[in-house]
């Protein structure tokens, strides 16, 4: 039971790796590693997976630490269990945003600094690829996120070339909900670190994960029929760019 379990969510991982071509021979992959269940899930997963395909590829965690306490001990243990090198890259992330910039809506601020402090640490280590621990429930909110507060139809993609930095970045968890990897985590006992943020909790994404929740309640196809809309999105079935002459400023057989 517990094994037809783990062959499946191992299966979804791999598939999603495959369809999206997320690994080749020879990677050298960071895992961003947060200490929650997530990143936690995807590390573990990542060393099953690659024990058994014909690729490839060294792994090597990462965590950018914001400056706060934080219980090092235990991510070091997982990694060095698992033979990964383990990286803890101190930053005073946690003393720009709350105390320097004293940010009202300080999540975004964090999580770009958070950004470039990863890529800049893989880029140093000489890694190629960086996956992160984002599952499908986590594209969705993104994508409810921006519609709700900017207007736009999108979301992150499974895998992403940043130009600047030269890395890769792959999201191996993309075909799973956030119900299973917690259930992942669970039922093979991996350690989860609590985080010490100040707003942790208490923040928009946490409202549309409230959102995605209560449609999927009453849709319980919401979450797949999500994944299927972003596989195989046809921007023919959506309006098409503006390109009329504005005939208000006088276009042709106005009267002016
Ligand atoms: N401090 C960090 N150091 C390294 N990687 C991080 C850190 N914070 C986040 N990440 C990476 O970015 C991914 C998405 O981060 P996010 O803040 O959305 O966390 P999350 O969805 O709660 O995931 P997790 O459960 O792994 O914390 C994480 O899964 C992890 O791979």
């Amino acid at each position: 039971m517990k094994d037809s379990y783990l062959k499946w969510f191992k299966g979804k991982v791999k598939k999603a790796m495959t369809d999206y071509n997320m690994i080749s021979d020879g990677d050298r992959v960071a895992v961003g590693l947060s200490g929650g269940k997530d990143s936690m899930a995807l590390l573990h997963v990542l060393c099953l997976i690659r024990r058994e395909v014909p690729v490839r590829y060294d792994l090597h965690a990462i965590f950018v630490n914001p400056g706060w306490p934080m219980d090092i001990d235990t991510l070091a243990g997982f990694c060095r269990q698992r033979d990964i090198p383990f990286t803890n890259k101190l930053t005073d992330i946690g003393e720009v945003v709350f105390n320097e910039r004293k940010e009202k809506n300080p999540c975004a601020l964090c999580a770009n600094l958070r950004r470039g402090a990863i890529n800049n640490t893989a880029r140093d280590l000489g890694l190629n690829k960086l996956a992160l621990g984002h599952h499908l429930d986590d594209a969705i909110e993104t994508f409810l996120m921006s519609l709700i507060f900017t207007g736009q139809f999108r979301t992150f993609a499974p895998v992403t070339y940043m130009d600047r930095s030269g890395i890769t970045l792959i999201r191996p968890m993309v075909y799973i909900t956030g119900k299973t990897v917690e259930t992942f985590v669970q039922r093979y006992n991996l350690p989860v670190v609590k985080s010490l943020c100040p707003v942790n909790g208490i923040t928009k994404r946490e409202e549309m994960k409230e959102l995605v929740e209560m449609l999927s309640d009453r849709y319980p196809e919401f979450k797949t029929r999500f994944l299927t809309a972003f596989q195989t999105l046809d921007p023919s079935n959506l309006w098409p760019p503006m390109t009329g002459r504005d005939w208000r400023r006088g276009g042709a057989g106005e009267k002016n």
